[in-house]
């Protein structure tokens, strides 16, 4: 479970994200939209105990981040806007290099690891150098890696951006399967179709302040659309607030 109360960061006269308080519950997959320059980046980088917030709280699975962030840290996978990989490092040592990031022993590992790489479909990758990889494998080693260590949430910026139709495919199917094992998924995403099949609520979020949220059946009625698309719900929404 998430919880952001009051959530608030401050960068001189720019309220990145103002007061922002929202609940996800455990198995609901939450997407997170916005225009440019909203506060998503921000918000998720709090979540993710990366920046310190100005004011207010992030408790994820209980564990308040700012109190406790390595604790917080170990229960949740993370994936920021521009992840960081070694290029010199085959696809499977960038596994072993996270999962000792994450404490995690030798036990199990492999079976875990082949698994995964498997399921993203890099396992006949897994011995060769990160420098050769597409983006696609890039982006799915990624999210990989954020799942080696099980989390029981998963915060990931932007997942889709520049995946080609099967790797979105690939992607949107796992966040449905792993919504489904209970896991609680907060996802950013300019990608309003994808939120709208794969979210089970939204949240809008304008200028810093979330502005709605709900499903997007809610949210088209509080929009008052004629279309049960999210897309002319965001564009309504976002044009209301500015
Ligand atoms: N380190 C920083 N210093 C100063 N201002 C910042 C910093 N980071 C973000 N901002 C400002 O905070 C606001 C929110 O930015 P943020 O990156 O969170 O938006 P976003 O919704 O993720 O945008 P995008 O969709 O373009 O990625 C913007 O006005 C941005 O310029």
């Amino acid at each position: 479970m998430i919880e952001l109360s009051g959530l608030t960061k401050r960068y001189g006269r720019i309220m990145a994200v103002d007061n922002l308080s929202l609940k996800v519950e455990e198995g609901e997959v939450f997407g997170f939209i916005g225009p440019n320059g909203a506060g998503k980046t921000t918000t998720i980088r709090m979540m993710g105990g990366l920046i310190a917030p100005t004011s207010g709280s992030v408790v994820i699975n209980g564990v308040d981040m700012l109190k406790e962030p390595e604790k917080g840290k170990q229960s949740i996978g993370f994936i920021p806007d521009r992840p960081y990989l070694y290029g010199k490092l085959t696809g499977m040592e960038f596994l072993r290099f996270t999962a000792d990031l994450y404490g995690m022993s030798n036990n199990g590992f492999f079976d875990k690891a082949e698994n995964i790489l498997r399921t993203f479909s890099l396992w006949d990758w897994a011995g060769e150098l990160i420098d050769s990889y597409s983006h696609g494998m890039r982006q799915r080693l990624i999210m990989s890696a954020a799942l080696i260590h099980d989390p029981k949430v998963l915060i990931v910026d932007e997942p889709m951006v520049g995946l080609d139709p099967r790797a979105i495919r690939l992607v949107k199917d796992m966040i449905k399967r792993l919504a489904r094992e209970g896991m609680t998924v907060f996802v950013s995403t300019h990608t309003l179709e994808v939120a709208q099949d794969i979210c089970h609520r939204v949240g809008v979020i304008h200028k810093g302040k979330v502005i709605a949220t709900g499903t997007t059946k809610d949210l088209v009625e509080q929009a008052k659309v004629d279309r049960e698309d999210l897309e002319a719900v965001f564009l309504r929404l976002t044009e209301e607030a500015s």
